[in-house]
């Protein structure tokens, strides 16, 4: 025997009805004894709510309403029927219309609508659409009788929200059902008290009838037919990849729809509870799914989490003062004025100081809730003993709900690592120690974005979103580009990294979308139709979206991203990026980046500033991590320098080695940044700072080999002239060092904490002779290796291997944002 309950939305229209009734249909062909619940025909009960509050308030428009709410049912049946059987439902369903016409008159009358009249207008709801549903299965050859719960089910006089009386009632369905050759569409929501008066259940009546029904009847399962696949775990609205569970406990049932899942209403699930009767959750429109089933046992081990749920808007009480430690009764007297107040209490939470309790309700009750408080606590209050109330609004309740967290390690850490990387700040903590339930208080302006993250945590361990925004798209921001687009795929496969770019700009325009922009267009495709640049108003947007997993990507040259750097780390926005000005400028502002990035748990990434994408800065710091001293620092930093006095051997001039260089992409924008020696001064001065020594850059003796005349150039072009013409000045050099068998090298030392950068002339017992390329070298002389530096070799400029860094920073800032 199976209980099976329609809400409205599934006998909301002639359609559905056809729907639902090819559902029960097939139930029959299944099963001996069958028996459906419906709700009102979706929009119904409001109506008719409505109807009789404009009567009672001298509304002649409440016959308006009534006229819709019989021309919707009339118009189904006479959709639904043919013609010759349409009289007589008619002419039924006309009694009940009219029925109600008069209930509303009366109301008018009288001016009031009392509870109990309410409940006596409800019920024509379900009274209505049983009887259409009843016709129309017996019709299509389905035997069916609409059945008036009011007849078995019993309750007491609370009107709106009666308490059945269960013994009674087991005992009146037991009898009222035995033997039914048919099957009966029961009224849901409807009951009436020992004196034949309606009354009607209260929030989810229909489900709780299904559930009394199933209860007494012994059901071997109650089916909850509704318009979604099941309970999903967690709000779909808000997390694209929510989905339905299979299975779940009873408790975690309550405890999901307790916050917010709206497919069931706790109490209603006590009758099938008390005698184990599983109840199941289906679709009518997907009836090939099998939804979610609810009974004893939680189900899939693997997953500790079953559900989270939320309230978007509550409010934060906290009681606090030396007047609560240590005094008996102040929960007590908390709770009493609370609960005379009538106010329901969301989640509670006091640490063992016992100096403060916070509570959170929902808004409508804050104030009586802070005038209750406040009226109880008055004396103390008055003595300084206890603070003035202090209320926080906009603010949400998320919960992580699961019986398998129970003594599992590791759900809390999670729970709480997803929210504090991702910048969500806790107001308020709760679990209780059946540990099926953790609830946090957070700011409802993160509610969206916890609630992806948490959900991605715990259900889609598959696959992880990273937000990347993009300032700089030339010839390193492109590259990066392109990278990435080759490596989606592999990716997403092997990292479970999904990479979504959700913002990029260069000089002129900019483009955001926190759905994320189409990668697979050429840059100037997605610049397309763009705003003018601000990057002001790029970060504050990106800080507005408020995105799960987000990382800036700096590509430019220049101090614009770098001067919000403090500010985009602040808001738990990570960041990695191959311009070194950040790390260059002062000291202070050096310290300021690290410790906002530590102090908020994000990354601050930026080991392509040193050899491009050759790993220096990261061996760097394992050194001084693990204990070694670096004692001298000595390189070749600057991969165009490399690459030019390598290549400079006499056979073309200087001016063209140094375009050359540029045209491979090693040179900065500005190839005299190169040249000046500037661009290796600001590599050692970060080396310098990341092995402990406090350098200023004007601490870096630098010796620049450009003639005036290059760095005055006003253009690149005009640079380039003033470098044929000064032809001579560099092969002379080069001639004076070839002389003494030597070639030139422009090297960065630190020594002693001095950093210096000159050109050098070198012969070949050393080691940065034999240099080709672009390459870089570094020699670190350290307490460890002393006798032998530590060499990092290879090339140390160019767009393939810098990008190539910067990817790598992007996918270690991923997995460390959504793994920990
Ligand atoms: N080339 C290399 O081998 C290495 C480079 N680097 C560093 O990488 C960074 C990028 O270099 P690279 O790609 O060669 O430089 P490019 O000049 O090719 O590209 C710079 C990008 O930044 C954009 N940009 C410039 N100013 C702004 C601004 N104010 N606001 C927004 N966007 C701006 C440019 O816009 P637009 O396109 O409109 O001009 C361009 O897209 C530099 O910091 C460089 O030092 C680090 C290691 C190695
Ligand atoms: N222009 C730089 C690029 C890398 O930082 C160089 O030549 O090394
Ligand atoms: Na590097």
């Amino acid at each position: 025997m199976r209980v099976l309950k329609f809400g409205g939305t599934s006998v909301g229209s002639a359609d559905n009805i056809r729907q639902t009734a090819s559902i029960i249909k097939s139930y029959q062909e299944k099963y001996d004894t069958t028996i459906v619940v419906v709700s009102a025909m979706s929009g119904i009960t409001n109506a008719l709510i409505e109807a009789g509050k404009k009567a009672a308030q001298q509304d002649e428009t409440y016959k308006e309403i009534h006229t819709t709410i019989e021309t919707k049912h009339l118009d189904t049946i006479r959709s639904l029927m043919e013609v010759s059987e349409q009289s007589s439902l008619i002419a039924q369903l006309k009694v009940q219309l009219n029925e109600i016409d008069e209930l509303l008159h009366g109301i008018f009358l009288i001016k009031e609508l009392s509870k109990r009249v309410l409940d006596m207008l409800q019920s024509y709801g379900e009274r209505m659409s049983s009887l259409i549903i009843a016709t129309y299965l017996t019709q299509e050859g389905c035997p069916a009788k609409a059945e008036d719960a009011r007849k078995f089910i019993r309750t007491d006089q609370t009107f709106g929200a009666a308490k059945v009386n269960q013994s009674y009632t087991e005992d009146a369905i037991q009898t009222y059902f035995a033997g039914v050759d048919y099957t009966p569409i029961v009224t849901g929501f409807c009951a009436s008290d020992h004196t034949g008066e309606t009354t009607t259940l209260g929030r989810g009546g229909s489900d709780y009838t299904a559930a009394i029904i199933g209860g007494a009847l012994e059901a071997e399962e109650i089916e909850i037919w509704t318009d979604v696949d099941g309970i999903m775990t967690t709000d779909p609205r808000i997390v694209k990849d929510a989905f339905s569970l299979d299975q779940i406990s009873y408790e975690e049932a309550m405890e999901l729809s307790h916050f917010g899942a709206k497919v069931i209403y706790p109490p209603t699930i006590l009758p099938a509870l008390e005698k184990k009767i599983p109840i199941s959750i289906r679709n009518t429109f997907n009836p090939a799914y099998p939804g979610t089933m609810i009974c004893e046992e939680s189900g899939n081990e693997e997953l500790p989490i079953k559900g989270i749920s939320s309230i978007k808007e509550v409010h934060l009480l906290t009681l606090s003062g030396s007047g609560l430690i240590g005094i008996p009764g102040v929960s007590s007297r908390l709770f009493s004025a609370l609960g005379n107040a009538n106010i329901n209490v969301i989640l509670i939470t006091q640490a063992s100081s016992e100096h403060s309790i916070t509570l959170a309700v929902l808004p409508e009750f804050a104030e009586d809730a802070e005038e209750a408080i406040t009226n109880e606590f008055s004396a103390e209050i008055e003595r300084g003993k206890v603070d003035i109330v202090h209320v926080e609004e906009s603010l949400s309740v998320i919960a992580v709900v699961g019986e398998n967290m129970k003594h599992t390690p590791g759900i809390s850490g999670k729970f709480f690592s997803a929210l504090g990387k991702n910048g969500i700040n806790v107001a308020a903590i709760a679990q209780g120690s059946s540990e099926l339930n953790i609830s946090v208080v957070i700011k409802n302006s993160d509610l969206k974005k916890a609630l992806n993250a948490l959900h991605e945590k715990f259900f889609e361990q598959d696959l992880n979103t990273i937000h990347l925004y993009m300032i700089g798209a030339g010839l390193i921001g492109s590259t990066l580009l392109n990278q990435i687009r080759q490596q989606t795929e592999f990716l997403q496969n092997d990292q479970k990294l999904k990479i979504r770019l959700a913002g990029l700009a260069n000089s002129k325009l900019m483009k955001l979308d926190e759905k994320g922009l189409d990668i697979s267009l050429s840059k100037e495709e997605l610049l397309k139709d763009a705003e003018p640049v601000d990057v002001a108003q790029f970060v504050d947007r990106v800080k507005a979206m408020n995105m799960r997993n987000s990382i800036i990507v700096d590509c430019t040259p220049t101090m614009a991203v770098v001067d919000h750097y403090e500010d985009i780390l602040s808001n738990s926005i990570s960041i990695t990026t191959p311009n070194k000005l950040a790390n260059s400028g002062s000291l202070a502002d050096y310290k300021r980046y690290q410790k906002a990035a530590n102090r908020r748990g994000v990354k601050f990434c930026y080991e392509t500033n040193v050899g491009a994408g050759l790993p220096v800065i990261s061996p760097l710091n394992d050194l001084k991590y693990s204990g070694d001293q670096i004692l001298k620092i000595e390189g070749i930093l600057s991969g165009t320098l490399s690459y030019i006095f390598n290549s400079f051997d006499g056979s073309v001039p200087f001016a063209e080695v140094v375009r050359t260089a540029q045209e491979k992409g090693f040179t900065e924008p500005d190839p005299r940044d190169d040249l000046n020696g500037m661009d290796v001064a600001r590599k050692i001065l970060i080396l310098a700072r990341e092995a402990g020594y406090a350098l200023e850059p004007s601490d870096v003796d630098v010796e620049n080999i450009l003639p005036q005349s290059c760095l005055d150039a006003q253009t690149v072009d005009d640079f380039y002239a003033e470098l044929e013409s000064n032809a001579d000045f560099f092969e002379n050099r080069r001639e004076q060092a070839a002389n003494e068998g030597k070639v030139l090298r422009f090297i960065a030392t630190l020594e002693n904490g001095q950093a210096s950068v000159n050109l050098e002339a070198v012969d070949q017992s050393h080691p940065f002779y034999h240099l080709s390329g672009s390459d870089n070298m570094i020699a670190f002389t350290t307490k460890r290796y002393l006798n032998e530096p530590l060499i990092i070799k290879g090339p140390g400029a160019g767009a393939e291997v810098t990008a190539a860094g910067v990817f790598a920073e992007v996918i270690s800032i991923g997995n460390y944002l959504v793994n920990g």
